[in-house]
């Protein structure tokens, strides 16, 4: 392939979620909207029903960010048969090396939404992808704290929002949550998009550090 090709190639962001009643399709939208700000980054969105028929459409993903409502302490089982169904990934190895990620919602400020986000980071490592945690130091757990607080739920392992039970999906879940769901669709964008350069093949010095410089990379 032409070096122009390679350090032109697109990086794929899917995500795949799962939304009963809106509210995780409003964070999964605020993670597509995090990962299409960087440049360079194009993002698929399929829901768990549509990816489970068609677990091709994710060969061509650089990273896949898992998402689903918490229901019963795990993931819905919608978005469990769609884990079931990766099975067939499992046997060929096809996402190997791919980038991981994880986002979950519930109606509790806890709700055991770790159990989900855990859930997810096993899918990943049995899959043999990469987990990439939510980075961001936990919020709204001090006096000058609020609720408006990126991060306010404290979590790590991935990006997690609460919706009020008796509130429909115009409503929440909350600016704060959407903006952290954003936050980590932005991370993953970056980190697989370092993940594929990482790859190019070595260049004589400084010619692939020109085409980067000329495409307004930043490093
Ligand atoms: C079957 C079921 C089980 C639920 N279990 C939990 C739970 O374990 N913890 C929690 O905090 N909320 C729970 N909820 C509330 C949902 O997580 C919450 O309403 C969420 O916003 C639904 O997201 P969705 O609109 O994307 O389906 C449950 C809801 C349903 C329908």
């Amino acid at each position: 392939m032409p070096l122009d090709n390679v350090i032109d190639a697109t990086v794929t962001v899917a995500v795949v979620y799962h939304s009963g009643y809106g509210h995780t399709a409003k964070q999964a939208e605020a993670v597509k909207r995090g990962a299409g700000r960087i440049p360079g980054v194009s993002v698929l969105m399929l829901t768990s029903d549509e990816a489970q028929r068609q677990l091709e459409a994710l060969d061509g993903a650089d990273a896949i960010i898992f998402g689903a409502p918490t229901y019963m302490g795990k993931a819905s089982a919608q978005f469990c048969a769609f884990m079931d169904a990766t099975s067939k990934v499992f046997a060929t190895g096809a996402w190997k090396d791919k980038i991981a990620a994880g986002f979950t919602n519930s109606a509790s400020r806890s709700g055991d939404k770790l159990a989900t986000l855990t859930q997810f980071a096993i899918l990943a490592a049995q899959l043999g992808m990469h987990w990439v945690s939510l980075g961001l130091v936990a919020g709204n757990n001090s006096s000058d704290g609020s609720e408006e607080d990126l991060n306010r739920l404290g979590f790590f392992l991935g990006a997690a929002a609460q919706s009020n039970f008796d509130e429909g999906p115009d409503r929440a879940p909350p600016p704060a949550d959407l903006r952290t769901a954003e936050h980590l669709g932005e991370r993953v964008a970056r980190v697989a998009q370092q993940f594929v350069r990482g790859r190019l093949p070595a260049q004589p010095d400084g010619v692939r550090e020109d085409h980067l410089r000329r495409q307004g990379v930043e490093r």
